[in-house]
């Protein structure tokens, strides 16, 4: 399928599927010869009512072995057709016809996530390389702080310094505090050792370090951090004093969005600050793809987007294609990583489901076409509107910007008229999702406090696909939780909105197969039901200790002699 001018390309890595393959045949054989071996002798212990064989250990080793055996085999589709991608984004169109990308960013509270880095966060975004009439940056702030509020002005300020310098010196690491702490001026290049570069570069960390300053002063200004009760606050933020000298940078828009909150209605937590800046974002800006991002995750490769445009405007996969996931990476994992903070574990297996119609949904990281959350495609002019509004909400406004080729007013009209920006406060409003169907089939899912896995698991189900892209230089990198304590809060969370999914009728066991093929299935299924291991880990770290003290055999007695002659009768006959 080679064809000079396509943008991306996939392999399938050959190797690795024979290898595979073998192994999930030989070892599924020893499986199911252990299972044979293990109903038999139950079988016939129970049959001659044997009284000198204590059952309960059998039993328990034997229901250890299947539950072991079954996560086993959810774990065999990941296996079955690994592949690897690659993508060409120099052979992209020209910026004016590239399309618009919105990005969000979700933050909750100051104090637990420092406002100096989730500024970081937010300046390597809007300094992402992409037409700047092109990029929309939304800031969702849960906790409704003046802090993050005034931190959001004082980055735009910063950004009509920092954008410039990036731009001209085509800067990679367009993250501040990375950029200053990891210096790629020492790249072997010449433009890095002019003493123009070295002087301007010296006047933005001048000003970055005088950023940082402003924030901490109104970190000390301020004695309340986050509230559960708030009005909705929208802001596009604008000129400020930045002290450019000429003031001409082409800036992407950014909008600080704190929707309503109360402390006795459900806020459905990141899945409802999302929905809300989707709303919003469909008023002001309307891009066909939405970037999401933690707070604490900030743009590492600049081109992240022109790599995920390799896939959405590649018209073989186009109409079909949901999202593109990064994998999340980390700029804090310490050299022995104990917990696995990186996890090491669950990076392969989103590979792995990228050759069977794509990877799961990993919470930040990924571009998502608005399409697909709004589960809806060409709406036209004529459209029933009261069924519309059954399922997006009672605003006209909304509901309009869902229309084919609609084009929003806010961008023409910079200072939002009063009655938009009341149209996007009703929207930003806590009660807005009451009797729609956002969060149920519209938006990001709130049914499972996993909204990431769940969202991602209803896009599939609904016949989207979605593509995994791991490059050489990291697009995203953010801090992991390093300590046990966060740890173990974090996988509780995660563990328990798996379980709302396994125990539910969403089980991708059920509700998987009737819209998805089996194999996608087995590996939505494999997350949900893996923490079932914990009962094979708790019989089998005691019960054979247990037998071997009282002489209790739970495995055949084999004597070398007897598999040498079994061995040598089956292959050659004497
Ligand atoms: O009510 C909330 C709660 C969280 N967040 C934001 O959501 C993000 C992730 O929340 P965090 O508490 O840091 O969860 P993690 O366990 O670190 O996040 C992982 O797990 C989440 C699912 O539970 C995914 O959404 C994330 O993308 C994934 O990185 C952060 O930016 C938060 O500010 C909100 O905006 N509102
Ligand atoms: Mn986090």
């Amino acid at each position: 399928m080679e064809n000079s001018l396509c943008l991306n390309l996939s392999r399938v890595k050959k190797s690795n599927l024979i290898i595979n393959k073998l192994h999930i045949f030989t070892h599924g054989f020893a499986l199911l010869a252990l299972i044979y071996y293990r109903t038999n002798f139950l079988f016939q212990i129970i049959k001659i009512e044997d009284k000198n064989t204590p059952l309960l250990p059998l039993a328990l080793v034997f229901f250890s072995e299947l539950i072991l055996s079954f996560v086993w085999l959810l774990n065999q589709a990941f296996q079955w057709n690994p592949i690897s991608r690659k993508v060409f984004p120099e052979r992209l169109p020209v910026n004016d016809k590239l399309p618009s990308i919105d990005v969000f960013i979700c933050t909750t509270n100051p104090i637990k996530e420092p406002s100096v880095d989730v500024m970081n966060t937010l300046i390597s975004a809007m300094a992402l390389d992409y037409p700047a009439d092109k990029l929309h940056v939304y800031l969702s702030d849960d906790g409704g702080s003046s802090v993050t509020f005034q931190a959001v002005k004082e980055a735009w300020k910063f950004l009509k310094w920092w954008i410039p310098f990036c731009r001209k010196y085509e800067v990679k690491t367009r993250c501040p505090v990375a950029y200053f702490s990891a210096d790629e001026s020492k790249d072997d290049n010449e433009k890095f050792s002019s003493t123009e570069f070295i002087a301007e570069k010296k006047k933005i960390e001048e000003k970055y370090e005088e950023f940082k300053r402003k924030l901490l002063k109104i970190i000390e200004n301020t004695s309340s951090f986050a509230s559960r009760d708030h009005d909705p606050l929208i802001q596009v933020i604008k000129d400020g004093n930045s002290g450019v000298d000429s003031d001409e940078t082409e800036m992407p828009l950014l909008v600080y969005v704190s929707r309503e909150k109360r402390p006795f209605h459900p806020h459905h937590f990141k899945a409802g600050a999302l929905n809300v800046l989707l709303r919003v974002s469909g008023l002001i800006s309307n891009s066909p793809y939405i970037l999401v991002l933690d707070c604490d995750m900030y743009c590492n490769d600049p081109t992240s987007a022109r790599q995920a445009m390799c896939f959405f405007l590649d018209s073989k996969i186009s109409p079909k294609l949901g999202f593109v996931q990064f994998p999340q990476k980390f700029h804090n994992i310490s050299e022995n990583d104990i917990y696995d903070s990186q996890l090491r574990s669950v990076w392969p297996k989103l590979e792995s489901m990228d050759g069977l119609r794509g990877s799961i949904l990993a919470g930040t990281g990924f571009y998502i076409k608005r399409e697909a959350l709004y589960g809806t495609s060409n709406i036209q002019e004529d459209v029933d509107l009261v069924q519309l509004q059954k399922s997006f909400g009672p605003s006209n406004e909304f509901i309009k910007s869902l229309i084919l080729n609609y084009k929003p007013n806010a961008l023409k009209d910079e200072d939002f008229s009063g009655l938009l920006l009341k149209e996007i406060k009703i929207l930003a409003s806590s009660s807005y999702d009451n009797n729609t169907k956002w969060g149920k089939e519209v938006g990001f899912r709130y049914f499972s406090v996993l909204e990431d896995y769940f969202t991602g698991f209803n896009l599939h189900c609904n016949g989207w696909i979605s593509v995994y892209l791991d490059p050489a230089r990291p697009c995203f990198l953010g801090s992991a939780t390093t300590n046990l304590n966060e740890i173990l809060v974090q996988y509780t969370r995660w563990v328990a909105g798996l379980v709302e999914v396994a125990f539910s009728r969403f089980s991708p066991l059920i509700y998987g197969p009737l819209r998805m093929s089996t194999l996608q299935s087995m590996c939505y299924a494999e997350f949900a039901y893996e923490f079932l291991i914990f009962l094979p880990i708790y019989c089998l770290a005691i019960v054979p200790q247990l037998c071997l003290l009282h002489g209790i055999h739970l495995y055949p007695k084999v004597r070398f002699e007897a598999l040498f002659v079994a061995t040598r009768k089956r292959l050659l006959g004497f």
